[in-house]
Formats: structure tokens, C-alpha cells, sequence
């Protein structure tokens, strides 16, 4: 009973609005294929829900604990309860936190997906993606498990775009990124400069045509401006000609 929960990247990111508090976008994700988590689900008596693996997170703020609370609530049944009072879930963690790399998110949609498989639930995916966007934004993507995919509205709509991961290198400097203060810093800075149709169509393009194409990051992620007016020190890190995941603090190429 084990899963992988890989990260991914944002290869484009565009801002398209805002409204009820949340931001609006247009992005292309790419799972990693060689960074990942893993999840176990081990059999052990287990007085509460029990997780080890995350460090000094605690339990009622981890994402994996959050899906359970919301599969419970969803499922309203007994069979979830008595399966966590009888098993633990144990976490190898590869994933670097606040990194623009999903590593929450993927951990709590990997958890989802599993326990709808060990514990027979049932529930298609495309309520499990509806039950994830609950817990974060990212969720669906990490649902579906698409090697690549458009994401669109909050995060919640998920169209797989056909073509095959990238080999990416990826470096992430010693700076977390807080996801919320980049998008409240987007918001304060930037949201007003949004120009839409400077984007236009790049949802058709293969990523490795589109990062050549362009090759800017600032241009390809629009949360890059912010997070470098959050976090200056992030300038200093920049390695040359990389690109910016998501809210960061992650850069990546392609692997030559
Ligand atoms: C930056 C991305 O990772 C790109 O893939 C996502 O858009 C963020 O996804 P996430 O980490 O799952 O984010 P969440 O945990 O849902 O949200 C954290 C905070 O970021 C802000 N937020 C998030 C997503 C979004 N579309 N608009 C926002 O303004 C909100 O203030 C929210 O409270
Ligand atoms: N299972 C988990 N794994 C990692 N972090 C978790 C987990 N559950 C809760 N958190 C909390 O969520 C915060 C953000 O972690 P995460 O790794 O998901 O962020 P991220 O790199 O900002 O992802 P994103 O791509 O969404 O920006 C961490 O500071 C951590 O305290």
C-alpha cells in the first residue's frame, strides 16, 4: 500500500484575474518524473490519525491529514475511520517545502487516490479533484496524475496536454517562498498591469517549444515578479537562463 506524490513544475504562469480573494490562471504543469515522495500506509494500532515522516508539521495542519478529514466528512462513513485506527501513514520526504514544487499538494492528492483504491471508495476522479481543490489549489492537477496538463480557473480545471515529461534539473536556493504573501504581493504590484492577450495561444505549444520561444521567465511566470519584490534575496540566486516554479522559490532547465 504505496504511492509516489510527484512534484511538478510551472512551465508557463499567467495571472488572468481575480475574485472571490483568489487569483485566476492560465498555467502549464509538468510532473517530475524523478522527484518524489512516497506514502505508505503501514498496519499499526493508532490511537489518532497518525503521520510520520513530515517533520515538525503538525497533524491537523498537514495536507494529507486535511484530505482525510474532507474524504471522512464525504464519504460519512465508519470504514475510513477504522482503517486510520488501525493503520499509520508513513512519508519519505524528497520534495523541498515551500518551493514552488507542490510537495503538499501532491502528498494529500497521492493520499487521496490511494485510500479511494485500498479502501474500495469508489468516487470518480473527477469528484476526488473536486474534494482536493478543498484542501489547495494544486490538488486536481495532482488527482489526475497528467504528465502534463493546461490548468485553468483557480486550479480546478485540468485539461491533459499530450506530450512526454521533460528531463528537468532542478535548483532550489535556501529561501521559502510563502505561496499566499507571492499571490498578495501580485496583487498589491501587479494585477493591474495584466495584458491578456499577450498570451494568447500558448496553451497549444509543446513546453520545450514554448520555453525556447519565449525563454524569458519573467515573461513565463508571471508570480516570478512578485516573488522576486517578496523575497529580493531571490535576484542574487538566479542562476542565468533558468525558469521560476510556480510561487518558488524553485529554478529549472532543461537537463542537457
Ligand atoms: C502557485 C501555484 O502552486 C501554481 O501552481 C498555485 O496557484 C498555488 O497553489 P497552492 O499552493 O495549492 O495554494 P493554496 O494553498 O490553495 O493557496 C494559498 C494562498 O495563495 C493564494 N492563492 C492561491 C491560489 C490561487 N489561484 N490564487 C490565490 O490567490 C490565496 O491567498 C491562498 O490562501
Ligand atoms: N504534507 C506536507 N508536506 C509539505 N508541507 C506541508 C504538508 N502539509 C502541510 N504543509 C505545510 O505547507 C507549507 C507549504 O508546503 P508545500 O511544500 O506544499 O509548498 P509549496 O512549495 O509552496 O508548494 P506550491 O507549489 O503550492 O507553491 C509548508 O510550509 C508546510 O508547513
Amino acid at each position: 500500500m504505496r504511492i509516489t506524490a510527484h512534484a511538478k513544475v510551472n512551465i508557463f504562469l499567467k495571472i488572468t484575474g481575480h475574485k472571490e480573494g483568489y487569483h485566476t490562471l492560465l498555467s502549464r504543469f509538468m510532473r517530475v518524473d524523478d522527484l518524489y515522495d512516497t506514502l505508505t500506509l503501514i498496519p499499526e494500532k493508532c490511537e489518532t490519525f497518525t503521520i510520520e515522516g513530515c517533520g515538525d508539521i503538525p497533524t491537523d495542519s498537514n495536507t494529507i491529514y486535511k484530505a482525510f478529514q474532507i474524504l471522512q466528512e464525504y464519504t460519512g462513513s465508519k470504514k475510513l475511520k477504522h482503517f486510520f485506527e488501525n493503520h499509520k501513514v508513513v512519508v519519505e520526504k524528497h520534495i523541498p517545502s515551500q518551493a514552488g514544487l507542490g510537495g503538499g499538494s501532491s502528498d494529500a492528492a497521492a493520499f487521496i487516490r490511494l485510500v479511494n483504491e485500498v479502501c474500495s471508495l469508489d468516487i470518480p476522479v473527477e469528484t476526488l479533484a473536486e474534494l482536493g481543490s478543498r484542501v489547495g489549489a494544486d490538488l486536481p492537477f495532482f488527482i489526475y496524475n497528467y504528465p502534463s496538463a493546461n490548468v485553468s480557473g483557480f486550479g480546478e480545471l485540468v485539461e491533459a496536454f499530450e506530450e512526454e515529461t521533460l528531463p528537468l534539473e532542478l535548483f532550489t536556493p535556501d529561501i521559502g517562498c510563502d505561496t499566499a504573501l507571492v499571490y498578495k504581493t501580485f496583487k498589491q504590484h501587479l494585477l493591474n498591469d495584466i495584458t491578456l492577450c499577450s498570451f494568447t495561444g500558448w496553451e497549444k505549444y509543446r513546453s520545450k517549444d514554448l520555453l525556447e520561444l519565449i525563454a524569458d521567465p519573467v515573461m513565463l511566470n508571471d508570480l516570478y515578479a512578485a516573488a522576486l519584490i517578496a523575497y529580493p534575496e531571490l535576484k542574487k540566486r538566479a542562476p542565468e537562463s533558468w525558469f521560476f516554479s510556480g510561487s518558488g522559490s524553485t529554478f529549472f532547465r532543461i537537463k542537457t
